[in-house]
């Protein structure tokens, strides 16, 4: 029976319908033609489909979760959220997966969601579609279990209206798309196309890739690692935050996978956390050693992020 699963089976559950229903307003607000663009900062944009998205979720789970802890990158809002965006069912493939034990004591006191509503706004603004993506991700005391990542545009060349939702659960596994592992004898890396700068650069040389794949999204990059179409995620800069990583880094994990900070230090995604990655984020794909590749990277690099 569904209402007994454990809380953290019915969170992620009800996070993939959210993140679902999100995608379609994306996608609706897209069609419309009117983004109501806003300048945050230096290249930090966010658009009306990064407002609706956010409360469409926040709206949804609070509804069944009360006092669940949310933080979404757009802050608090207390407008008016459209009945149809409130979702409240299951995604009935995760809710039918046997729940690691080890959770099954977790209350929502213990959970901390951090909550991307559109992840790669720079490229939605520039129509890149198939860079963004919706994240949702479910911290346990702290440490990063459980995570969507929701493709709104996923194949949308084909005629794909629905997009793609992929999830995660550490200890229990993945669902929505099929894990490859990257071609082997050559390094292939994917950092940011938007927000480079020589401290990125350079991290990216100290690696001598065979090849650099240079996309938007943090949500995005981590997909293309348990794709199987790069090796590492590199990105030597302060500009991610903890929603960026939260839900790419649970999947990844519970893909075989690791992310760290440049200095090789886990991200911690408890509610009173700072929210910048100062560490900047370095993420290998299984079968990686993820310590020896970090250890190319120069001082001068590391030394920047701090
Ligand atoms: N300097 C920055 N300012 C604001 N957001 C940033 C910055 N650098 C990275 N990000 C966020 O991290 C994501 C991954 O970075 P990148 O796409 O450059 O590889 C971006 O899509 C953006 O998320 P968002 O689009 O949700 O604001
Ligand atoms: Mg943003
Ligand atoms: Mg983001
Ligand atoms: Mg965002």
């Amino acid at each position: 029976m569904a209402q007994n699963a454990p809380m953290v089976l019915r969170l992620l559950a009800s996070s993939v319908t959210a993140a679902n229903r999100a995608g379609k307003i994306i996608r609706d607000i897209m069609s419309r033609g009117d983004l109501g663009i806003v300048d945050k900062g230096i290249n930090d944009l966010q658009t009306e489909a990064d407002r609706s998205a956010q409360r469409c979720i926040v709206a949804s789970l609070t509804q069944q979760y009360p006092n669940l802890t949310i933080i979404g990158e757009e802050g608090a809002t207390n407008c008016e959220v459209p009945s149809d965006w409130i979702v409240t069912d299951y995604d009935q493939t995760v809710i039918s997966e046997q729940c690691p034990t080890e959770y099954s004591h977790i209350t929502k006191d213990d959970v901390v969601v951090w909550v991307d509503p559109l992840d790669g706004t720079s490229e939605y603004t520039q129509g890149l579609l198939e860079h963004v993506t919706v994240l949702v991700g479910l911290s346990v005391k702290g440490r990063p279990i459980a995570g969507v990542i929701h493709q709104p545009y996923y194949d949308y060349k084909s005629g794909n209206s629905l997009g793609r939702t992929i999830w995660g659960l550490v200890g229990m596994g993945v669902g929505g798309f099929n894990p490859q592992n990257p071609p082997s004898g050559k390094l292939i890396v994917t950092t940011t196309r938007s927000h480079s700068d020589n401290t990125v650069q350079k991290a990216l040389d100290s690696l001598n890739p065979d090849e650099i794949i240079r996309v938007g999204g943090a949500g995005h990059k981590v997909l293309m690692l348990i794709e199987g179409k790069a090796h590492a995620y590199v990105f030597a800069s302060k500009g991610c935050k903890k929603w960026d990583t939260c839900a790419p880094e649970a999947v990844l994990v519970a893909s075989g996978g690791k992310l760290t900070d440049m200095h090789g230090l886990p991200y911690e995604y408890g509610k009173n956390v700072q929210h910048p990655n100062v560490g900047g984020v370095f993420a290998t794909v299984r079968g990686i050693d993820h310590e020896e590749l970090l250890s190319k990277i120069p001082q001068e690099v590391t030394d920047k992020l701090k």
